[in-house]
């Protein structure tokens, strides 16, 4: 096996191995090379034979080394996250590759002189001048040899994964039809936000990042395969009613402690997912005694994004006229009582009294028709776990999102709890899909798979380790 490729470029690559790899993502083709310099690369592709069926366009990323970043998990720059979340979707897509560029550690200036061009950023250089003041090009790096790889491998048409329209001209340069090209976004960290500030000021680099990512979301497009496109996309993307659930709880499953203390279950990266789910919808459903006991104002706060309407189920009427939500006039409130008689004195103007027409129990199903009467088709149902648990088991909920904390209450306000089964076979067990919020971990079950939902429950959205930027 070698070839010697070396169709455009000046630098040519050999093909030295083909192996299989086996990781989180799943199994890649594992393509060797050494190229006309010496240097070694890796190409990790599925869908990709040497037989060269056409097929859709594949899904190819040129990843630059970065031992710091891929290997070792800094957070002074998004290889790390761009590597895992690009072999990710190169598996999804079926038909794709990454090419690992050795040689190309600290945009091609090697491992030494980049830390020593870390050095020079903590004394207030950005990563341009940084590299400048060593005597280096702010940007080192040739493509010669993975446009080789490429064709090597059939790859003569792609879609690219890049932020760097550098990348893109210098493929199309050498003989690769370039046919799209889409940036990762990663969340920005506070230890990174300079460099990927820098990449897009000085290096052109224009991919959305999570800041722009979710005015977009919110303005509903799904802009990419960025973190927050994967966990809220399907939810923009949805057409019609949509009921989704949340529940932050222990790990032994309480929401609360048994005096009903709630301040915090669970941490700010919940709070923050919490706040972007309120931003989707056209709702929040609260019970009247989560509303009682955490005096909540359910607006969004931590994220930009409208306030949804306010609901809170009151069959008895037991919400007191100084409730944050009858008194806040942030967001309109819905107070669905019980029959009886009209509150006195008269609710402040944000809020609109629905008088149920029976007494008892509120039906998840009615609720949900009632409200759509309303025009509220979207509705997020935040609690407490008896309401939230009603929804579950009368089936009306397509969402899921239950956060656990790593706290054990061991007595308190319960949080989820459906109806049992005696055999595990029976237990209701969901597509789901898991991310980490600071401390806690974020489950995702799909109750009601939307028709045309994916079954991408393999999708890794990211974690949520820093602090909100
Ligand atoms: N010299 C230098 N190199 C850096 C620095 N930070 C990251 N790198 C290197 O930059 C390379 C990655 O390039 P980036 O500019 O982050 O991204 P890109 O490959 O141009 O663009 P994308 O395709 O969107 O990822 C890796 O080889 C890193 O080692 C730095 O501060 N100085
Ligand atoms: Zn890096």
């Amino acid at each position: 096996m070698s070839t010697l490729r070396q169709p455009h470029g000046r630098t040519g690559v050999e093909r030295c191995a083909d192996t299989t790899l086996p990781t989180r993502h799943g199994t890649f083709r594992l393509t060797a090379y050494r190229d006309t310099a010496g240097t070694e690369h890796v190409a990790l592709s599925v869908g990709v034979t040497d037989d060269h069926r056409p097929g859709a366009t594949p899904v190819v990323r040129l990843h630059s080394e970065c031992l710091t970043g891929d290997a070792l998990g800094s957070y002074r720059c998004d290889c790390g996250e761009q590597l895992q979340h690009a072999l990710r979707t190169i598996a999804a897509s079926g038909h794709g590759a990454l090419v690992y560029l050795r040689g190309h550690e600290g945009r091609g200036i090697g491992l030494v002189e980049k830390l020593r061009a870390y050095a020079l950023q903590d004394t207030g250089l950005d990563t341009v001048d940084a590299n400048l003041a060593l005597g280096h090009p702010a940007d080192a790096r040739g493509y010669d040899a993975a446009a080789a790889i490429l064709h090597d491998l059939g790859l003569h048409r792609v879609r690219l994964l890049s932020a760097n329209p550098a990348k893109e001209r210098a493929l199309r340069d050498l003989g690769i039809a370039v046919v799209g090209r889409e940036g990762i976004a990663v969340r920005t960290r506070p230890e990174n936000a300079r460099y990927l500030a820098t990449k897009r000021a000085r290096m052109g680099h224009d991919h959305p990042h999570v800041e722009d990512e979710w005015p977009a979301l919110l303005a509903g497009e799904v802009p990419g395969s960025g973190q927050l496109s994967l966990r809220y996309g399907d939810l923009v993307r949805h057409r019609g009613p949509l009921v989704l659930a949340q529940l932050g709880q222990s790990l032994d499953g309480f929401i609360a402690s048994r005096t009903g203390d709630a301040r915090f279950v669970t941490g700010p990266q919940d709070r923050e997912h919490l706040h972007r789910l309120r931003a989707l919808v056209d709702a929040v459903v609260v019970g009247a005694a989560t509303a009682r006991a955490d005096d909540c104002r359910l607006t969004v706060r931590d994220v930009a994004g409208p306030h949804p309407v306010r609901v809170v189920l009151d069959p008895r009427r037991t919400l007191p006229h100084d409730a944050a939500l009858l008194t806040d006039g942030t967001a309109p409130t819905t107070w669905v009582v019980g029959p009886g008689v009209d509150p006195v004195p008269p609710p402040a103007p944000h809020v609109r009294v629905v008088t149920w027409p029976a007494e008892g129990v509120m039906e998840p199903a009615l609720v949900l028709s009632l409200l759509a009467d309303h025009g509220l088709h979207r509705v997020l149902v935040e609690g407490g776990g008896r309401l939230v648990s009603a929804f579950v088991t009368a089936g009306v909920v397509d969402r899921l999102y239950l956060t656990t904390a790593p706290v054990l209450v061991g007595d308190g306000v319960p949080g989820i709890r459906v109806g049992g089964e005696d055999r595990m076979a029976d237990a209701l067990r969901p597509t789901a899909r898991r991310w980490l919020a600071g401390e806690d971990v974020v489950t995702e079950l799909v109750l009601r798979p939307a028709p045309s939902a994916r079954q991408d429950e393999q999708v890794d959205v990211g974690d949520d380790h820093a602090q909100p930027a």
